[in-house]
């Protein structure tokens, strides 16, 4: 990070959303509390005329990326990377808004990269919150509960892993920013204010502070979701989606630990750390290396670039059917693996698909001999009405999956049982997946205080082999290109490889879209044979998940949980 360490210089104002004008700001609540972060400072660098979301810039960083990367596969030193010029269109602040926004407490290098991220708005002060305790950690942010102490509102602080002194870095950053602002919905998380001052480098994200999430609520033993529960939860993540989708916005990410609950039963979509915004009736590339892995598409591991809302209405199938059959319902742990799960339950393209659909990795992952599709036989003892949208879902053609919005009108939410009112959930303890880990830390320590050293250490054993194995992370294969791709200095190089953020290749991040389509023969699973022209799989007899609705243990043992801490214990691994 760009930041010298000192005392911070307080800015003196408060954020009350985007209407709020300076006059009126609080300048009396001085806190005595604990400071989130009271003592960075930061060496302030000049603004570079990019910005977030231009396709032009991002295209053009793109290819001057590119010629450095050829240039360093070839020997030679990489030249200093290229400035994109100014570009009248972007929304860049003109010279008075960034003077503006640097007057009004903003960091200098966030108005001058990404001043739309931050139009309207004011920072608020880090000493107006109160930590209480760190409830996440996600690949590239620590999340935090905290008090205002302006309104004694409790919310939860994100804290963004970034680098002020790259601006693609601070535009990744940003990208989050900006869609979070362009969304407004019961079913999708609010940003409430950004966390920051003029002299700090680092940013918090302030949000609406949310007690669960589905995971951790799927993956806890003593919780059943009933038919009406899980009606209720599926029809707030499509209304969320379907949102998002209409102000084309894709999530890119959708699985059960970025579906966040509170405690009066509301779900809302959160992480849009890997969102981006789409145009519906124009292509345009993007990469296809998003998504969590069981929750990820067939066209995304086939090397689609120009997809749309149907990656998330896949990863919302996956989520139906891992809901009724308690545990989730394709966990590859490659992405050969993951596409054999697929085939093997979904069938494998058509022939018409392969045609039409030029996926760049088509010849390396079309089976000789297709899969038929078991959807219906292997979910038989799901509720009748659930099929046919699991099945509209879970279509290996996108278009066939069609928009959240004809989701919402199946016959699911309009047959009995119908989905219950959210208030009408039950009041969970703390699940959150760092809650669950917490809770388990706890119970092995007692066990180990307890028991004969042999014994509990047996048992310990036993109940780590019972849960779960990580997701792998949305970007953990990607990883390799972008510690290569990273613009690494001899005085940051360290804190840039930890803090880098994730690869949003989308025009302009590094690696050229469909370069790391390689798949290392030894990550393919032994019951898929590889040879290096085509795969043949193994066809092994359809494996039958689905149980009795309300006893998902039965289904043949629960589901898998798998942690944030564990998808980047992961990440790094790879
Ligand atoms: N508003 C919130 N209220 C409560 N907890 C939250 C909130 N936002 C995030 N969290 C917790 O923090 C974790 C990490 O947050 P988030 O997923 O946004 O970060 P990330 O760095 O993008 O993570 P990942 O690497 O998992 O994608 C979440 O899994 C969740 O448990």
């Amino acid at each position: 990070m760009g930041c010298v360490l000192g005392r911070e210089v307080s800015s003196g104002l408060v954020h009350n959303g985007r209407e709020e004008k300076r006059e009126g700001v609080n300048h009396e609540k001085k806190s005595q509390n604990v400071n989130v972060e009271s003592t960075e400072t930061v060496e302030v660098k000049g603004a570079e005329n990019v910005t977030v979301g231009d396709e032009a810039v991002e295209a053009n960083e793109a290819d001057v990326t590119k010629k450095d990367d050829k240039a360093e596969h070839e020997g030679k030193p990489r030249k200093e990377k290229r400035r994109s010029k100014p570009d009248p269109r972007l929304s860049n602040p003109p010279k008075h808004k960034h003077g503006e926004q640097v007057a009004a407490g903003w960091p200098s290098w966030l108005s001058a990269h990404v001043g739309e991220a931050i139009d309207g708005w004011l920072p608020r002060r880090a000493d107006t919150f109160e930590k209480i305790d760190k409830i996440g950690q996600g690949t590239y942010s620590n999340v935090y509960k905290a008090r205002d102490t302006i309104t004694g509102k409790i919310v939860a602080l994100k804290k963004v892993r970034f680098d002020n002194l790259e601006p693609e870095s601070v535009r990744f950053m940003a990208r989050e920013i900006i869609i979070l602002r362009r969304l407004d919905h019961p079913n999708v998380i609010k940003l409430e204010g950004l966390v920051t001052s003029r002299m700090s480098c680092s940013l918090y994200l302030v949000f609406e502070y949310m007690e669960h999430d589905l995971a951790g609520l799927a993956a806890s033993p003593e919780i059943k979701f009933t038919e009406a529960q899980v009606k209720c939860y599926m029809h707030q993540l499509l209304s969320g989606l379907e949102h998002c989708h209409n102000r084309h916005v894709l999530h890119r990410d959708i699985k059960g630990s970025n579906l966040l609950l509170d405690n009066s039963g509301i779900l809302r979509i959160a992480d849009f750390g890997l969102a981006t915004i789409f145009d519906p009736h124009h292509k345009h590339q993007m990469t296809s290396r998003v998504v969590t892995l069981w929750y990820r598409p067939p066209e995304l591991l086939l090397g689609a670039t120009d997809y749309g809302a149907g990656i998330d209405l896949w990863s919302a199938g996956c989520i139906l059917a891992e809901l009724l059959a308690g545990k989730p319902i394709m966990p590859g742990r490659t992405e050969v693996e993951q596409l054999h799960k697929i085939y093997k339950l979904c069938g494998s393209p058509s022939e018409e698909y392969w045609k039409k659909s030029k996926l760049p990795n088509a010849t390396l992952f079309k089976p000789r001999d297709p899969y038929r599709r078991c959807i219906r036989e292997t979910f038989k003892d799901f509720p009748q009405s659930s099929l046919p949208l699991i099945d509209t879902l879970l279509a290996i053609d996108p278009a066939e999956r069609k928009t959240a919005t004809d989701a919402l009108q199946s016959e699911f939410f309009n047959t009995e049982p119908y989905a219950c009112d959210p208030s009408s959930l039950p009041k969970y303890p703390p699940t959150k997946e760092m809650d669950a880990k917490r809770r388990d830390d706890e119970a092995r320590r007692l066990r180990a205080a307890n028991k004969a050293p042999g014994d509990g250490a047996k048992r310990v054993r036993h109940r780590e082999r019972a849960r779960a194995g990580p997701a792998p992370d949305a970007n953990a294969e990607n990883q390799a290109n972008i510690d290569r791709r990273r613009l690494i200095t001899h005085a940051n190089a360290k804190s840039k490889s930890e803090k880098f953020p994730p690869p949003h290749q989308d025009g302009g991040l590094g690696v050229p879209l469909g370069a790391s389509h390689h798949i290392d023969p030894a990550l393919v699973p032994p019951d898929v044979p590889f040879s290096s022209t085509s795969f043949t799989y193994s066809k092994e007899p359809v494996q039958n998940w689905s149980g009795p609705l309300v006893e998902p243990a039965s289904a043949g043992g629960r589901r898998k949980k798998h942690t944030a801490g564990d998808a980047k214990k992961h990440l790094k691994r790879r």
